[in-house]
């Protein structure tokens, strides 16, 4: 299948959920929901489920994908991974900047620049995420948050690199909380992003870019949220550890 532009992306992102075993097993259950696929499909799976996992989807269309992965080739960063230890086991996508990254890890705009840039170096895609804390929305710094966040991600970042990505916005204030953005809300900020994108790198560009939603989608709410012009696929926590809810987020992400 050729993942021409726009083609949905759904990628599950576990978070440090797990062993190596349950891993092997949801993904055998997954599959055959997931084999009549009409969008891309990716999971993000701890550093530990790596190599079992790209075993069990063996034959399957899923792609693998990591959580995160260090700016530097190699050195003195005890309990860090490189792009290239990831590359070499299979992994084509790995999420950068994630907000559960960057409020318990110190990851700043800086951080997330050197890692999506060492992670597309060693030929790995990024899904760079951004998104607002809920005291940012209601102070009305949204927009700001997420420039300021796209413009330190993205620096030094060329055109064509940009091809290799995929933005997530991830409302911080939706993730894992039940609370889901309206697809209104989501629609518009991933138009903020696209219009950000232009800006900076050109219509056409944009245009070709992919645009994820993340946070609290679900099996119900997926149809309408994915309608959104804006709205190229999702990034799902907590529905990507159960096989139906999955598998249901997929078939309502049409090309
Ligand atoms: O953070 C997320 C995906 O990266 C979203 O998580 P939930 O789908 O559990 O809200």
């Amino acid at each position: 299948m050729d993942f021409a532009k726009r083609t949905p992306l759904v990628a599950g992102n576990w978070k440090m959920n797990l062993t190596r075993a349950a891993a092997g097993a949801l993904i055998g259950e997954m599959k055959p929901l997931l084999k009549d696929a009409s969008c891309e499909v990716a999971l993000c799976v701890p550093f530990t489920d790596l190599e079992a996992a790209g075993a069990a989807m063996a034959g399957s269309r899923i792609r693998l994908g990591a959580q995160n992965c260090h700016w530097a080739a190699s050195g003195a960063f005890t309990g860090e991974i490189s792009a290239d230890m990831l590359r070499e086991l299979g992994v084509a996508y790995v999420i950068i900047g994630h907000s559960e990254r960057r409020q318990y890890f110190g990851e700043s705009d800086q951080t997330v620049n050197a890692r999506a840039k060492a992670a597309l170096s060693a030929g790995l895609r990024v899904i760079l995420c951004v998104g607002e804390t809920l005291e940012q929305r209601e102070a009305g710094e949204m927009e700001a948050v997420i420039r300021r966040q796209m413009a330190g991600a993205l620096e030094g970042i060329t055109g064509e690199q940009l091809r290799e990505m995929v933005i997530a916005y991830e409302p911080v204030w939706a993730i894992g909380t039940g609370k889901t953005a309206t697809a209104a809300q989501a629609g518009e900020v991933c138009g903020l992003i696209r219009s950000f994108l232009a800006e900076h790198y050109g219509a056409e560009a944009a245009d070709g870019m992919r645009i994820q939603y993340g946070g609290s989608m679900n099996a119900k709410n997926a149809a309408e949220l994915l309608a959104q012009k804006d709205i190229d696929g999702g990034l799902i926590g907590g529905a990507s550890l159960k096989a139906p809810d999955f598998a249901a987020i997929v078939a309502a992400a049409k090309e």
